[in-house]
């Protein structure tokens, strides 16, 4: 059937030219699309308002902690259990990976760098266009991550999807038409300000999400994604056996980074109209399924709870850095966080680079070269990373571009380029301001090590040259003393 026969009502209603949301991270929502929905004093009476029916969709186990616990209710016109069984998909031409090991992807210390992937020209959706880079641990165990990326033309057609394997962070790095002029002043959001992005439609509710935005669809929420605007391409990071959470922000204080309020949660939005054929695509250890039924799951006409999908735009982000010397860690600019049991060891940190001012003294502006024993998988929104855009043309680095990805894993050295360090010698240690205006870079950085799947490894858009960066870094070492550039014996002027 073509889009226009199909009865896809997710895809042919559309959305606001405004929407609304719910504000807050953490809160139990309320949110009605008719009034008086939501049962009072229970959450399961014998007959609902309305004639919905209650479902309860838990994000952690029923006994977990109170501060830990996540779990929404949902009032829907017929539950999600009316459906005929769950198939395999067919075709199966899935690229996806939730529990790592040799049979299906390689462990490999080397630095590895990708260029952005072209949006395909075969009608592609998000689901069709979503594939695993690299992963570790497993969905079945509850302990891991997958980082997918996606690159998709189309809507999706008359289905949902949803991951049973784990929460899924979406990062979109491009809509049509994305306009790269550089400005020196512009927040990243007027980069993007045309733009429709991706248009979400998850049973909580719809969600705007342009590129420089980022969006949480929790485990096992439905959802489906149009391209009111066209080709679209990003990054996911998918968590299994734990939930993102703000940083804890220590001597910061109360207030810095990212903002509770800034987190917006959608309002109930339902259609109820007859949608045969409908297909709901399950995401389950990695293997994709399928389930028909003859009704949107987007039937939910209110809901309560605390497990909602929630979108963040970055650039409300506040950071915190350095005045004096040294370059801070990249933890400080940490957005969201997925612990593990361990205190202060993530299972996934999500952490950005916006734009910012340097400002240090005596110090090697530029991240230090350095050995984690995280690992460090990195993507570009928007711009350059870091310095590039106070360099000259000549001595501009190169190879880490929008849309493209670089992954670093446990103790596997990296840092600046080789024209990245000669260029900040060059500059000879100016201590005046600098602003670093045009980038959106992000980071997820995990303590479990990385296997990477063959797709990756074999891309046409890998970078095999990408060792060749650092190739070029000389000695500098002399037995002569150098001039030492440290603070000890200056005034306060810096004389
Ligand atoms: O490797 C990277 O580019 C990420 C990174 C940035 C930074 O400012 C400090 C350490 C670090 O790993
Ligand atoms: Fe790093």
């Amino acid at each position: 059937m073509s889009a226009e026969e199909t009865n896809t009502a997710a895809a042919r209603t559309p959305f606001p030219a405004e929407l609304i949301y719910n504000s807050g991270f953490g809160n139990h929502f309320s949110s009605e699309a008719v009034s008086g929905a939501l049962p009072h004093g229970q959450n399961s009476p014998l007959l609902c308002p309305y004639g919905l029916y209650a479902e309860q969709i838990s994000g952690t186990s029923f006994t977990s902690p109170r501060k830990h616990n996540q779990r929404s209710w949902l009032y829907r016109v017929k539950p999600s259990v009316t459906h005929e069984p769950f198939r395999p998909r067919v075709p199966d031409h899935v690229k996806l990976v939730s529990e790592f090991d040799r049979s299906n992807s390689s462990a490999t210390p080397t630095q590895l760098r990708w260029k952005p992937a072209d949006v395909p020209e075969a009608p592609t959706d998000f689901v069709d266009g979503l594939y695993t880079v690299c992963g570790a641990g497993s969905s079945y165990l509850r302990h891991g991550f997958a980082i997918h990326m996606y690159a998709a033309n189309v809507s999706m057609d008359n289905y949902a999807f949803c991951s049973a394997d784990g929460d899924f962070l979406i990062v979109p790095q491009q809509g049509s038409g994305l306009n790269t002029t550089k400005s020196k002043s512009k927040p990243i959001s007027h980069y993007y300000a045309d733009h429709l992005g991706l248009w979400i439609t998850t049973e909580c509710g719809r969600l705007q999400v342009s590129p420089g935005e980022i969006v949480v669809i929790p485990q096992g929420v439905r959802f489906a994604v149009d391209l009111p605007d066209g080709p679209s391409r990003g990054y996911v990071a998918e968590i299994f056996g734990s939930h993102f959470q703000l940083p804890d922000l220590g001597p910061i204080g109360a207030n810095g980074l990212a903002s509770s309020r800034d987190f917006l949660v959608p309002e109930a939005w339902f259609e109820d109209v007859p949608c045969p054929g409908y297909t709901i695509v399950q995401k389950f250890g990695g293997e994709l399924f399928t389930a028909k039924q003859d009704f949107s799951p987007f039937n939910v006409v209110a809901w309560h709870g605390n497990y909602v999908p929630y979108k963040y735009d970055l650039s409300k982000f506040c950071p915190y850095n350095t005045v004096l010397v040294d370059h801070g860690d990249p933890s400080i600019n940490t957005v969201l966080t997925a612990p593990t049991d361990r205190p202060g060891v993530a299972l996934l940190d999500f952490v950005i680079f916006p734009p910012r001012w340097l400002v240090a003294e005596h110090t090697f502006r530029p991240p230090y070269y350095h050995r984690n024993c995280m690992s460090e998988f990195m993507g570009l929104i928007h711009g350059g990373y870091e310095l590039d855009d106070l360099m000259s043309e000549m001595a501009k680095a190169d190879g880490f571009l929008p849309g493209g990805a670089s992954l670093h894993s446990c103790m596997t050295p990296h840092g600046p380029d080789t024209k990245t360090y000669e260029a900040t010698i060059a500059m000879e240690n100016e201590a005046e301001p600098k602003r670093i205006s045009n980038t959106m870079a992000f980071m997820f950085e995990s303590c479990l090590m990385p296997r990477v799947c063959p797709w990756a490894l074999k891309s046409p858009y890998m970078d095999h040259e990408y060792y060749q960066c650092w190739i070029g870094l000389k000695s500098h070492f002399t037995r002569e003393p150098l001039r030492v550039d440290s603070q000890e014996g200056k005034n306060e002027d810096g004389t």
